[in-house]
């Protein structure tokens, strides 16, 4: 069986994360490296990657005392290499062409028997550094003996173009959204079941792209489907020209001769994923005139996002909901960055029915917008319940409060007024609150990256949605009336479990393993009176997650468990949830004569999860024969807050440990090998990385860091992210000091934790991929360690 490592499977560790896996692949900072010619990521190292492909089996091979000895190894692909990369190459394309669902819509069928369900798909498309998305459609036919029958459309259909599809209320209607490449017209699309209906197209001087991020991103029907309120970027300001005739105000054309054109005032961002993308803004589009309004009286310092409508009230106005994210000082990154103020706010809006478009334009400029949720530091993801009468949001305010960029969430509920009154001190009801430290078995706090469109079961108070619970992915009912929440996905196997979408009172679900490609499954409630006898989940056979037969056959012999680690050194827990174990996920071959090699895997963050879901790139690499120890060491999510809020002050030390704990715990069963052991990991999974080597250096044998933030000093000043490293370096303390200035102290406390102080001690070959433009770790930081650790 094959050992070496395949360098070309570092490109989507990241994809583990959920919440962003959509966008990852157009990111500056994951950027595939070995397929794409893109010069944004790049590999900064003095040696040819060969030299990696020819040694690495040879460095796993060595004793792990002799690490250091891998610079005198000669350099070249002999031809079995050669051929084996190539083979290594093609494995991980078959592995990387297996599709996934991002999206599924449920439709009543014409027949008024059964449902219909449209399913967004996408695959990657390597070598164009691109995601291809499709959408394939099925009937679900309700068999008598309680079974369900999938009939599926036999091809899928390409949507090329296509930034995002938003179906309207009733199911008649489809809004399709084409944001463009460049200073064109964004282009809206009306379809009905057979044709397209209505065309607009949005100039730029109206406003930019529609947001389609998973996070600003908010697109609306109301009620009677004539108007869409959505977000878009702002028009773009008038950019100063200057010619021979002097300054002028306003846009020279871009191929006028002798003018120059200025880049006008600066404006900020929202950092890494946000560069050149302006300001996100909230909009009104009358789809019978066509007519595009700028929702006005939203203060400029607001950034909006997530907008819905509020139930229609006879006679009156309507209410848009929206979030607000304020920046009176500087915007700082907003990726993976839950720890950003922000509130609901609604804002009354005309109905933009009168023929005089002017005096619905007059009227905008009296209105007034009010926070919803002033009391509370964070709320997001509105969701109005089906009878109009409460308001569903999640907080994170567990992560406001303490400056750690994610944390436990909470969900809340406001009673919306029936009279259309609005006021800010709108009571706020708490749903589920912030556990700190969860029994064992016992619910862990809510972990959730997104709600369903549509998440309410027929009784009206249930919603249905995913969090995560430890390692895995868990689905929850929650009745907002009472707080009750179940996890009714099956917990003995160790899956993980997404919600895709509901059918009536059953739901439509993947599951899937380390191990194990997706499976989509059918949810039925098996008692519909009682409500509390729990769900029982159908198979459902499909043809989007198939695989070839060598992927197939090499993930049969495989094995996983989730392994309990516990702390060691609990007298220095200063909180009983810090005390509790935490968890490692462990991927091994079945037939396990000798150990495999062992890969440490390390999520980034920190506070981030290593799910127990199919990972394409680390099943390929099992595939290969490499066993994996994927490890949620303390400050993961999905393990209560006490658990998480243990790490910030500590980074460096308390996870390095939790990480060689893991390990041991590995050895100690006599799972591994110990002279073969390699770590890997991106972001502060990176830190973790050059930590290890640095501290643990005749543990690794070989190394990869992603992004790694190898030098905290040099980050603070270059990062969209200062007051990460305050906070995750001096804890809570961190946020209070936090400051764009550091100074010589705080610059001294920065480096004492940093990878980069253990360097002299590394022996371990080390690569290194970074992102040239990548604005959260920026390149400097893995350019001054490879220089250093110079392998
Ligand atoms: C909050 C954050 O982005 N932290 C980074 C240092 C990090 O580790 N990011 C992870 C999530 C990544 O994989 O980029």
């Amino acid at each position: 069986m094959s050992r070496t490592l395949p360098l070309a499977s570092f490109t989507s560790i990241s994809n583990k994360i959920s919440s962003w896996s959509g966008t990852l692949a157009a990111s500056p900072r994951f950027s595939p490296l070995f397929f794409s010619s893109q010069p944004r990521l790049s590999l900064f190292s003095s040696t040819p990657i060969s030299h990696y492909v020819k040694n690495l089996p040879a460095i796993l091979a060595m004793d792990s005392s002799k690490a250091g000895t891998v610079k005198e190894l000669p350099v070249g692909l002999d031809e079995a290499t050669e051929e084996e990369y190539a083979s290594q190459c093609k494995l991980l394309q078959e592995f990387t062409n297996i599709s996934s669902i991002d999206k599924a819509w449920v439709f009543k069928s014409e027949s008024g028997i059964g449902s219909q369900v449209m399913f967004s798909i996408s695959q990657p498309n390597l070598l164009a550094n691109k995601r291809r998305k499709f959408m394939l459609s099925t009937s679900i036919l309700k068999e008598s003996n309680n079974n369900v029958n999938f009939q599926w459309a036999p091809f899928p259909v390409e949507m090329t173009g296509v930034s995002i599809n938003i179906p309207s209320p009733s199911g008649s209607k489809l809004l399709v959204i084409r944001n463009p490449e460049n200073e064109s017209p964004t282009q809206f699309e009306i379809w009905s079941s057979s044709r397209l209906e209505k065309e607009f197209w949005i100039p730029q001087s109206t406003h930019g792209s529609v947001y389609a991020d998973g996070w600003f991103e908010g697109i609306s029907w109301n009620s009677d489907e004539s108007l869409i309120a959505y977000v878009a970027e702002e028009p773009s300001p008038c950019k100063p020209s200057f010619d021979c005739q002097g300054y002028k105000q306003g846009a020279a054309k871009d191929k006028e001769c002798m003018s120059w054109k200025g880049q006008g005032d600066w404006e900020e961002e929202w950092g890494e994923c946000y560069a050149g993308k302006r300001q996100p803004a909230l909009f009104v589009i009358n789809l019978n005139s066509g007519k595009v309004h700028a929702v006005k009286g939203i203060a400029k310092s607001l950034s909006v996002g997530q907008v819905v409508w509020a139930p229609p009230v006879e006679g009156i106005d309507q209410y848009l909901v929206f979030v607000g994210w304020s920046a009176n000082l500087r915007k700082l990154g907003i990726k993976y960055c839950y720890n950003r103020p922000c509130a609901l706010y609604a804002v009354k809006v005309p109905l933009y029915k009168s023929e005089a478009a002017e005096s619905d334009l007059k009227s905008m400029e009296e209105l007034t917008v009010v926070n919803l949720t002033q009391s509370i530091s964070s709320a997001f993801f509105p969701q109005f319940s089906p009878d109009g009468k409460f308001l569903v949001f999640l907080s994170a305010k567990a992560s406001v409060d303490s400056g750690a960029h994610s944390a436990t969430d909470s969900l809340h509920r406001i009673n919306w007024p029936t009279d259309g009154k609005l006021y800010s001190s709108t009571k706020i009801i708490d749903v589920i609150p912030v556990v700190n430290c969860a029994e064992d078995g016992q619910f862990p706090g809510l972990y959730c990256s997104s709600f369903l469109s549509k998440p309410w079961l027929s009784d009206g108070c249930t919603m249905i949605l995913s969090s995560y619970w430890r390692s895995c992915q868990v689905i929850l009912s929650v009745n907002v009336l009472s707080g009750e929440v179940l996890r009714i996905s099956t917990a003995d196997s160790g899956f993980s479990w997404n919600v895709l979408t509901l059918d009536g009172d059953n739901i439509i679900a993947v599951c899937s393993s380390p191990i194990d490609v997706p499976q989509i499954k059918y949810g039925c409630l098996m008692d519909k009176a009682t409500n509390t006898t729990g769900w029982h989940w159908l198979n459902v056979s499909s043809p989007i997650f198939k695989c070839s037969e060598k992927v197939t056959s090499l993930l049969s012999h495989l094995q996983f468990g989730i392994m309990q680690i516990p702390v060691k050194d609990v007298s220095d827990c200063l909180t009983k949830g810090a005390a509790r174990s935490f968890e490692a996920i462990f991927v091994s071959s079945k037939v396990n004569n000798a150990p495999d090699p062992l890969i440490v895997v390390l999520h980034g963050g920190p506070h981030s999860v290593s799910l127990s879901s199919f990972s394409k790139s680390l099943a390929f690499l099992s595939s290969l024969g490499f066993s994996l120890l994927i490890v949620n060491y303390r400050g993961s999510l999905g393990f209560g807050e006490e658990a998480l809020q243990s790490l910030p002050g500590k980074i460096g030390s308390q996870d390095v440990n939790d990480v060689l704990t893991a390990i041991d715990h590995v050895i100690e069963k006599g799972l591994v090998n110990p002279s073969k052991i390699t770590v890997l990991g991106g972001s502060h999974g990176g830190f973790l990385t050059t930590h290890l080597i640095g501290q643990a250096p005749d543990k690794f044998v070989a190394a990869a860091a992603r992004n790694p933030v190898c030098n905290l000093s040099s980050m603070v000043a270059t990062t969209d992210i200062p007051d990460w490293c305050y906070v995750e370096s001096y804890g809570r303390k961190g946020k209070t000091i936090f400051t764009e200035a550091p100074s010589a102290e705080h610059l001294t406390h920065f480096y004492s934790k940093s990878p980069i102080l253990h360097i002299s001690k590394v022996k371990a070959p080390t690569i290194f991929l970074l992102g040239a433009q990548d604005l959260r770790v920026p390149v400097s930081g893995g350019l001054q360690s490879r220089l250093t650790i110079a392998v």
